[in-house]
């Protein structure tokens, strides 16, 4: 919705047959209700037909791109871009969006999407911003041209390890902010939370060599404040329910939940610390309960702020 508003001619594929022309049929996506597809957009189930266009955004969870990019792969017959919009890290190989597409399609040219931007504000025009990352600045700046409108601003980056780790690691302290919410701690905490988590996040990306800029801009502390203070979050709202203790949201993909547990063996292999991320990684593995995680956060040690 966001290419053809900006003037591109648009292909969506969808991976199941029936799922491609039910949404050809109605213009609705049943994913995202309310919202119409316009009329120009194709819809289609055949990887071969989207495989031809100039540039690829991928919008199926982190897990899944590999097998989404492999599937692709055999279509590609020039060096296209292939934008992932998932945002996560890929269990077992703890690898990042990028160099999932890298090593899933190696002619083709991978770039990252992220920032703050609910899909269901993106697809009914309201506006935002957020970065768009690539290796190469003209090809990231010449995706940028092509996406941007006025109300979907991009800006484009060549840091693109930054970008992913802003998206991956806001999830796993969405969760976190949600749970102390929905545990009544207060605004206060709230706050405090979320500026800790991004203190985390930080040092996290500093480490693996983001950008500072890049941290404190859209995909780093941009959504990390869209996605630790909106029930709209599907994160945060994972955590409310935990720290309510009812029953998580059926059916809702909460990226965090799958994020947590290689967040934090890649932080530990590092030497890295993060908490936040790996009270959210022992709660939902069950290895540690909801009140023993955040009295074991409020004890830590005091010490200096960094
Ligand atoms: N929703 C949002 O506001 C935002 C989401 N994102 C990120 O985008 C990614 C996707 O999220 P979202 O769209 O919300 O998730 P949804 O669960 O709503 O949709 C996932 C889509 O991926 C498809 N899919 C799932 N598995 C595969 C597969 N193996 N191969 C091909 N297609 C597959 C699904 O197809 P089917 O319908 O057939 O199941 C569905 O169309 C996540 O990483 C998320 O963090 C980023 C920014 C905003
Ligand atoms: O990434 C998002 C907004 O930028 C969507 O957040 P949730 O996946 O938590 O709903």
């Amino acid at each position: 919705t966001v290419a053809a508003r900006a003037g591109r001619a648009v292909t969506l594929c969808a991976r199941n047959a029936e799922h491609a022309a039910r949404i050809a049929s109605t213009r609705e996506n049943p994913r995202l209700p309310g919202v119409q597809v316009a009329a120009e957009i194709v819809v289609t189930s055949e990887l071969a037909l989207a495989a031809r266009a100039d540039m690829l955004l991928i919008a199926t969870p982190a897990q899944h791109l590999r097998g989404a990019v492999n599937m692709l792969a055999a279509h590609l017959t020039k060096p296209t871009p292939i934008v992932a919009c998932a945002k996560g890290i890929e269990h077992g190989t703890r690898k990042f969006m990028t160099d999932v597409i890298a090593e899933a399609a190696p002619h083709a040219q991978p770039a990252i999407l992220s920032g703050p931007s609910f899909a269901d504000d993106v697809a009914r025009g309201l506006p935002t911003a957020v970065t768009l990352a690539a290796k190469d600045e003209a090809l990231a700046s010449a995706l940028v041209q092509a996406l941007g409108s006025p109300t979907f601003r991009p800006y484009h980056s060549t840091d693109v390890r930054g970008v992913e780790i802003g998206g991956a690691a806001k999830n796993v302290l969405a969760i976190a902010v949600g749970i102390a919410v929905g545990r009544k701690l207060g605004a206060s905490a709230q706050a405090a939370l979320t500026t800790r988590g991004f203190a985390e996040l930080a040092r996290f990306g500093r480490a693996l060599g983001a950008r500072s800029e890049t941290l404190v801009g859209l995909s780093g502390l941009g959504d990390l404040i869209l996605t630790c203070s909106s029930l709209q979050s599907r994160n945060f709202a994972l955590g409310l329910a935990l720290g309510r203790g009812e029953q998580p949201p059926a059916g809702k993909l909460a990226e965090g939940e799958f994020t947590a547990p290689v967040l934090i063996e890649l932080a530990s292999s590092q030497n890295i610390e993060m908490p936040v991320s790996e009270a959210v990684a022992a709660i939902l593995s069950g290895r540690s309960t909801i009140d023993a995680a955040i009295s074991g956060l409020l004890t830590r040690p005091f010490k200096a702020e960094e």
